[in-house]
């Protein structure tokens, strides 16, 4: 690590701040870091942004020098002020909008509704990643155009793990995150971040991760991108990332199993149907697969 770099204003102003592992703070401690990390992204003009975990501010003032509305979340009220000043010229602006509150009890679907496209950049906090992840596809599903965190190898791992049938496929990594992601994005890059670019320095490794839906890096295949712009899609949204929480819950279960509210039969039919065994379990399945046995009981349910 070169010792000529920057200080962020934030890493610095809070030295002194109570540094809580608990909310994963880790801050970025230097402004060149946050800056490389932001130019990686390929953010467009008047992009709509989500931040989780402000921090110290580091990620935000980078991303605020791009011409991007900032949408942002701090849990902790403790650096409120320092956050209100240093941002202050955005803020008036209506540049950044910060909102000191659980980001988990956030409406995204509502607060992006206008927008076509939305780039979620963030450094997350390490307890709550699978967590924050499931949230923001739930909730934006294919209107997330790019999504650039900062995160451990092994969630890194979970997000990235090709379906069955491709090499490096895991069976106890191939879940909920793994599917979505599939069916999302179109390009995958990993950069290994130094445990010094962070203060508290960390006890594990950070990698940034960013993913976009165009072509690019490397390319994925087979994907289908399920459109929300219906109301009925919305519904059909919500109910394949429930549909794959209960399929994947007990993973060693076979899937006509995992739904003890549905008459068997019903989903035996549609296993048939589609030419799987009765056996197979959702591990088992690709996202194509998957997506096509919950849009049938959708249907079935819905007419
Ligand atoms: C890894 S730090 C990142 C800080 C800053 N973005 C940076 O890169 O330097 C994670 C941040 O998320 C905040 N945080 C933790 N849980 C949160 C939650 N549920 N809602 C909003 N922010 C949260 C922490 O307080 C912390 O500031």
């Amino acid at each position: 690590m070169k010792q000529n770099k920057t200080p962020d204003a934030g890493y610095l102003a809070n030295l002194a701040h109570n540094f809580r592992k608990s909310w994963g703070q880790n801050f970025l401690r230097y402004c060149e870091d946050a800056g490389k990390l932001v130019d990686k992204i390929d953010l467009t003009d008047n992009m709509a942004v989500l931040e989780i975990g402000v921090g110290g501010g580091a990620l935000t003032a980078a991303l605020l020098k791009r011409n991007v509305t900032v949408y942002a979340y701090e849990i902790d009220k403790t650096l409120e002020t320092f956050l209100n000043l240093r941002f202050a010229e955005s803020l008036a602006q209506g540049r950044l909008h910060l909102s000191f509150t659980d980001a988990l009890a956030a409406d995204w679907t509502q607060l992006f509704a206008r927008f076509e496209k939305v780039a979620v950049v963030s450094n997350l906090p390490y307890s709550l990643t699978r967590e924050l992840i499931n949230k923001i596809y739930r909730e934006l599903g294919e209107k997330i155009g790019i999504l650039a965190l900062m995160l451990q190898k092994e969630a890194i791992n979970r997000l990235l793990c090709p379906p069955p049938g491709r090499t490096n496929y895991q069976a106890k990594l191939y879940g909920l995150q793994a599917v979505i992601t599939q069916m999302l994005f179109r390009s995958a890059e990993r950069y290994k971040i130094s445990r010094q670019a962070f203060f508290p320095v960390p006890h594990v490794d950070n990698e940034f991760l960013i993913m976009t839906t165009e072509k690019g890096g490397e390319e994925k295949s087979d994907i289908y991108f399920p459109r929300q712009n219906s109301i009925r899609d919305q519904k059909l949204w919500l109910y394949f990332i429930d549909f794959l929480q209960t399929a994947f819950q007990n993973r060693r279960k076979q899937i006509r199993n995992c739904f003890s509210t549905l008459p068997n039969e019903q989903l035996s039919a549609i296993l048939l149907k589609a030419g799987l065994p009765l056996t197979v379990r959702a591990e088992e399945l690709t996202p194509q697969e998957l997506w096509q046995i919950a849009c049938e009981l959708f249907e079935a349910k819905n007419g």
